[in-house]
């Protein structure tokens, strides 16, 4: 029998389902070769409460294998479907999600802490992985080769690459996820996905969804738990042939090496320490507006977050001072209380990294303009900050912070700030605002990053190749590039034609 509501309000598990329209979609055990397996014991926490909201299973190196197993099985029947019929199932899966995209996103925020229009907005682009990656499984088209021998004819045939392993952060619990699904699952390859151990509950609400809309066994599984073992397999195992992650570049070396072994594919997207530039020809407010939405999204803790900035002499006092104003009248709270923009950091290392930043240019002179310190609200909350007369060797120009941390550096003339917006192991995303035209091509040519954002602070889109340079990875996702990365090409020659 059903215990009454007040009863099942008292229980921490509970509360988060008895507020879920579908509380199915709240899934506590691992999902492998189409059944839900593994004993719940981890506790997931809402970062905003301290509260753990649910516990999911501990599975590491043999429940990895099996998944793996049952990837291989399904592969040869999942991509032998017609493109039209994996297509079908794909924008099935899509529009199951928009329908619960409210419960979805509360999932999200009660385990990531990000505010609940960030947590729709990522829940609706994560569907729009899906739907655009439903279309292109139609469009992957080969190649008739110009032959170089009258009686031959030459082909390239594309192929799904094989078993994939994906690996994801807790930052975008949900669109990281889609992004690396959803193109495997087009080109008609199959997956094994390890979310990250703070946010399992939104994938295991994606592979309910999945289920639903009639992805068959064992075609994406989700393995839960002890992340090293599990990605030790995911690398090593030969009937895996390519790997995607997002996460830090420390483990995604990590992961690198691992799969030397069986030289496989992979798909890394890394740490970035973006520069955000503003030059003297810029229209500061829109300046301020696109510095608000890419250093303070998710609390900073996005891989393309603008991580220092740099402002020119001529504007540099009305930037920051415009700046500061908006940060300061920020509604700091948990991320399902109205109004709030910003929620709690992931967990207590992420303030840590924060107030080390902080402290490292305030002893080089630097002087903080607004926030600096914890919340009042206590736990992981952070008062979002602006830093003024930052010198450009401090620590955080050179480290990603991830948090909510503005570091605002000044700077003479355009040859100065490409050198210090390169001077970077990293190259993921890079912003700059300014209107001569000149200056736009020339910046947007010499940054060296994988993606660049002129006069606009928001440049992720399920259309666009998103991926780094350098040390911020290997490969694209998103757009028709992002599906070339789960396919190969096979060159056949046809003789004695
Ligand atoms: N590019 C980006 O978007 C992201 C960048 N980062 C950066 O990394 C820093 C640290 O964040 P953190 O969460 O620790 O990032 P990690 O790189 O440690 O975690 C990302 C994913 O990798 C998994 N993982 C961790 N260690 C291994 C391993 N040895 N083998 C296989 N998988 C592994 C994690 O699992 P588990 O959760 O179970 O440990 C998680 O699923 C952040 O402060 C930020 O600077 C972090 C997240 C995203
Ligand atoms: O931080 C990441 O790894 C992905 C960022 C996605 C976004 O910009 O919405």
């Amino acid at each position: 029998m059903t215990p009454p509501a007040a009863a099942r309000a008292s229980d921490a598990t509970l509360s988060l389902r008895d507020r879920l329209k579908d509380p199915s979609l709240l899934r506590e055990q691992s999902y492998i070769d189409g059944g839900w397996v593994g004993t719940p014991e981890f506790p997931v926490v809402n970062p905003a409460t301290g509260v753990a909201i649910a516990k999911v299973a501990q599975l590491g190196a043999a429940e990895a294998t099996r998944a793996v197993e049952a990837a291989s099985r399904a592969f040869p029947l999942w991509a032998r479907l017609t493109a039209k019929q994996r297509s079908n199932i794909l924008r099935k899966w899509f529009e199951l999600i928009i329908a619960n995209r409210e419960d979805l996103a509360l999932i999200l925020t009660s385990e990531q802490g990000k505010p609940l229009t960030e947590a729709l907005g990522e829940v609706d682009i994560g569907a729009a992985y899906i739907e655009f990656f439903a279309e292109e499984a139609r469009r992957v088209y080969g190649e008739t080769i110009p032959t170089q021998k009258p009686d031959a004819r030459l082909l390239a045939l594309k192929q799904p690459i094989g078993v994939c392993g994906a690996i994801t952060p807790w930052n975008f619990p949900n669109s990281m996820i889609t992004r690396k699904v959803s193109p495997a699952l087009a080109a008609g390859c199959t997956v094994v996905l390890k979310p990250a151990n703070e946010t399992p509950l939104s994938a295991l609400a994606l592979a309910v969804l999945a289920e639903r809309a009639g992805i068959p066994a064992g075609a994406l599984n989700i393995v839960t738990g002890d992340a090293p073992p599990i990605g030790k397999v995911l690398c090593e195992h030969p009937a895996v042939r390519f790997v995607g992650f997002t996460g830090s570049t420390e483990v995604g070396k990590i992961l690198y090496r691992q799969s030397a072994g069986t030289v496989k594919k992979l798909g890394l997207e890394l740490g970035g320490n973006a520069p955000f530039v503003v030059f003297d020809d810029a229209d500061v407010d829109a300046a301020v507006e696109g510095a608000i939405v890419s250093k303070y999204r998710n609390m900073g803790q996005t891989c393309v977050c603008a991580n220092r900035l740099y402002a020119q002499d001529g504007i540099y006092d009305a930037f920051v001072e415009k700046l500061a104003a908006k940060v300061s009248a920020m509604k700091i709270g948990e991320g399902t209380e109205a109004g709030v923009t910003q929620g709690p950091l992931i967990n207590a290392e992420a303030v840590e990294k924060v107030e080390r930043h902080i402290a490292d240019a305030v002893k080089g002179g630097a002087k903080i303009v607004t926030g600096g310190k914890r919340h009042a609200l206590g736990r992981t909350f952070f008062e979002p900050t602006v830093l003024r007369d930052v010198k450009a060797d401090a620590l955080v120009a050179h480290e990603e912070t991830f948090g909510p941390l503005a570091p605002v550096i000044r700077f003479k003339d355009e040859a100065d700030v490409i050198a210090m917006c390169n001077a970077s192991p990293f190259g993921l995303a890079s912003y700059f605002y300014a209107r001569d035209l000149g200056r736009v091509w020339r910046m947007a040519e010499a940054l060296e990053s994988g993606m660049v954002g002129v006069n606009t602070g928001l440049i992720t889109t399920e259309v666009a190749p998103f991926g780094g340079v350098k040390e911020s990875g290997l490969g694209r996702e998103g757009s028709h590039h992002g599906i070339e990365e789960y396919l190969e090409i096979k060159y056949v020659m046809m003789a004695g034609v």
